[in-house]
C-alpha cells in the first residue's frame, strides 16, 4: 500500500465512524449516567418540602438525582437533605447572566453556589414565554460554566412549530445559540422539553422524543466533537411513574425533568426507579 493510500484509507474510516455516529447511537462508550431532575416551579411551601424530605427516605439510587425548589427554599432544603442523609443533589430554576450588581429580585450564581446548588435550570419554556432570549440564555449559560453550575439547559418546539415542520430548526438555533463559541461544554445537559407536553398530560411519544434527542445529540456532534457524545439529553413533558420507563428505554433518552409529578416523593422515587 503507498502512504497516498494509507491516508485515503484512513480518511475513509475516520469518515464512516463519525458519519455513523451521526446517524445512530453511539456504540463506543458506556451509557451515559442518567439525570432525574425534579422542577417544582411556584409550588411548595416548607410543611410540604419537610414531608417529600420526610418520605423521600435514605436510599440511594444509580441515577443521579436533582430537586429544584423555588429559590426561597434552596437553603432550607439542602439543610433537611444533609441532616436526613438524603441522596438528592440541590438546583435552581434560574440564574442571572451577571456576576453580580443592581437587578431587583434576581439571584445569582455566586449566591446559588453559596446555598449548596450544583446545577441550575436556563431556558425554561416558561421563562422563554415571558421574553428570555437565545442571546440572554447563552449569557446566563456561560455565568454558570464560568462559576461552577452545571447549567440544564432546555430546548423545544411550540405546537404551531412542530405542526410548521419547524421542530429540528428551532432546537438547534436554541442549542447553538445557548452554547455559542464555548470550547468547553462537558458539564453541560441538555432537556428537551417540547412546549406542547409541558403540563398538559400529553406526553411525547418516546418516539417522537428520541428522534429529536437523536438529532440534537447529532448536532452536538457536529459542532463540538464526537466528546459531545457524553451529554445527558433529558426528556420533559408530563412525564410520569406510568411512563418513565418507555423513555428510559430510548437510545438518547438519558434522563428526566419532571415538572407535576415531581411534587410528591412517591412518584418522583418511581421515576428515578425507572432509570436505575
Ligand atoms: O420542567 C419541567 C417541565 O416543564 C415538565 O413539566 P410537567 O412534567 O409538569 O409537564
Amino acid at each position: 500500500m503507498t502512504q497516498s493510500n494509507i491516508e485515503s484509507y484512513i480518511e475513509k474510516i475516520v469518515r464512516q465512524v463519525v458519519t455513523n455516529s451521526l446517524q445512530t447511537s453511539p456504540v463506543s462508550f458506556e451509557r451515559i449516567k442518567p439525570v432525574v431532575v425534579a422542577n417544582w416551579k411556584m409550588n411548595m411551601t416548607l410543611a410540604s418540602i419537610s414531608k417529600f424530605v420526610d418520605d423521600f427516605g435514605t436510599e440511594s439510587f444509580s441515577a443521579e438525582v436533582v430537586v429544584c425548589p423555588p429559590s426561597p427554599y434552596l437553603y432550607i432544603l439542602d439543610a433537611l437533605k444533609k441532616q436526613q442523609n438524603r441522596s438528592f443533589t440541590l438546583g435552581a430554576q434560574n440564574v442571572h447572566a451577571e456576576k453580580s450588581g443592581a437587578y431587583t429580585g434576581d439571584v445569582s450564581a455566586d449566591q446559588l453556589l453559596d446555598v449548596g446548588c450544583h446545577y441550575v435550570i436556563i431556558g425554561h419554556s416558561e421563562r422563554r414565554a415571558i421574553g428570555e432570549s437565545n442571546e440572554f440564555i447563552h449569557q446566563k449559560v456561560r455565568q454558570s460554566l464560568e462559576t461552577g453550575l452545571i447549567p440544564i439547559l432546555c430546548v423545544g418546539e411550540t405546537e404551531e412549530e412542530r405542526k410548521q415542520g419547524k421542530t429540528n430548526s428551532v432546537v438547534e438555533k436554541q442549542v447553538l445559540t445557548a452554547l455559542l463559541n464555548m470550547n468547553d461544554i462537558s458539564k453541560v445537559i441538555i432537556a428537551y422539553e417540547p412546549v406542547w407536553a409541558i403540563g398538559t398530560g400529553q406526553s411525547a411519544v418516546p418516539e417522537q422524543a428520541q428522534e429529536v434527542h437523536q438529532f440534537i445529540r447529532s448536532v452536538l456532534i457536529k459542532h463540538f466533537g464526537i466528546l459531545a457524545n457524553q451529554l445527558p439529553i433529558l426528556y420533559g413533558g408530563s412525564a410520569k411513574p406510568d411512563n418513565a420507563k418507555d423513555y428510559s428505554a430510548m437510545n438518547d433518552i438519558d434522563g428526566l425533568l419532571v415538572g407535576g409529578a415531581s411534587l410528591k416523593a412517591d412518584d418522583f422515587k418511581k421515576i428515578i426507579s425507572a432509570f436505575c
